[in-house]
């Protein structure tokens, strides 16, 4: 039975920012979405970053040790395209993203249909598939990377009016699309899904898909059903999936997931009653599913694969990016303190 579903762990994003200065940014950004002709001017000024057939534009730090997404500014931007022969006009196609700490708003825009590589020699970066861009970039730049990639998808996919079959048109900033026949406005949509790291109290639990990467072993998780809580959708997602009655639940946190499409991932920790922890796997969703101690789990997130072209760990656990590796880290931290 559900006993709880408070957040124990809060949200330390929002707290760090200086009030006032991210009222007026939020309040600034909202006036953008809505107002065609302030988003236009918006842009004149703004950063874009590129997306060709999804992958994002990156370039060389400074140092020239690392990655990082490539924010062009407009001005630049429309030189770049002249010289690849295309109309610069094309820059008015970007979406709008998000407006930085310095008050500059950002853009997304697709260029899959020009030149890759004339494109890349004159931008001075290289376009990444953006699973491969997240281990290559810093951390805090991959919600950006995701939201852009995620944005120019779904208007590549909603061109049409489900209703009518009619074309849609975009606003300026791109929160949404109309459909003039119906008059049906759509908005960019994601699918929730829950995520949860189901412990024991001594263990917790993993599973891996056969699809996985080989050795990789992460929470639990699935698609909310329509009409569904987030805690109906774990208790019965942890129930079809392995058999198991969770008894309490903790909210973790939430993260916009790119892959394959749009999901919104709700993270939470669950206990099940350690009298009950035999596993009964779907095997149509899952290879296989095993509880895991506290040595194993510290010793797979010390040794992440870190090169691609090496053989992976027997065992390990997804990457810092996935809000998954969030749950994990949770749980060793919990552990450790009460072993003390
Ligand atoms: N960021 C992270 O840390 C993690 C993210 N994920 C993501 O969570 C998502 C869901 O995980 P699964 O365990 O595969 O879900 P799942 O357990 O619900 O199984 C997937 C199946 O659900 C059905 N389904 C129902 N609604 C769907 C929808 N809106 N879109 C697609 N399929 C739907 C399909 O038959 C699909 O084959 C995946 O996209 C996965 O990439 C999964 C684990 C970690
Ligand atoms: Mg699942």
């Amino acid at each position: 039975m559900l006993q709880s579903f408070k957040p124990i762990f809060s949200c330390n994003l929002v707290l760090s920012r200086s009030f006032s200065g991210y009222v007026s940014r939020m309040r600034y950004l909202m006036r953008l979405k809505e107002d065609d002709e302030a988003c236009r001017e918006a842009l004149k000024s703004g950063k874009v970053l590129l997306y060709h057939k999804l992958s994002p534009l990156l370039r060389k730090t400074s140092s020239g040790s690392g990655y990082k997404l490539a924010s062009l500014k407009t001005s630049d931007l429309e030189q770049i395209l002249e010289k690849v022969g295309k109309d610069k006009h094309i820059v008015n196609e970007s979406f709008l993203l998000e407006c930085t700490d310095k008050d500059e708003p950002q853009f997304s825009l697709e260029v899959g249909d020009l030149d890759r590589s004339a494109l890349e020699q004159e931008c001075g970066g290289m376009f990444v598939d953006l699973r491969k861009a997240f281990f290559m970039i810093p951390g805090p730049e991959s919600p950006l990377a995701a939201k852009g990639q995620a944005l120019l998808r779904w208007h590549q996919t909603n061109s049409f009016c489900s209703a009518t079959g009619q074309p849609t048109v975009r606003n300026q900033s791109g929160s949404y699309r109309v459909c003039h026949s119906s008059g049906i406005t759509y908005y960019p949509k994601m699918a929730p899904v829950v995520i949860v790291l189901v412990s024991d109290g001594s263990r917790c639990l993993l599973a891996r898909q056969a699809m996985f990467p080989k050795g990789m072993y992460s929470a639990l998780s699935g698609f909310c059903d329509m009409g569904e809580s987030v805690e109906e959708a774990l208790l019965r997602e942890v129930a079809e999936e392995v058999g198991l009655e969770v008894e309490d639940l903790q909210y973790s946190g939430s993260q916009h997931w790119p892959f394959p499409q749009s999901s919104f991932m709700l993270a939470c920790h669950a206990t099940v009653n350690p009298d009950k922890t035999q596993v009964n796997i779907d095997k149509a969703e899952l290879e296989d599913a095993r509880w895991f101690t506290y040595e194993e789990i510290t010793e797979a997130l010390q040794n992440m694969p870190r090169d691609p072209r090496r053989e992976p760990p027997v065992f390990w656990v997804p990457p810092s990016y996935a809000i998954a590796n969030q749950l994990i880290q949770e749980w060793a931290n919990h552990q450790q303190l009460s072993r003390k």
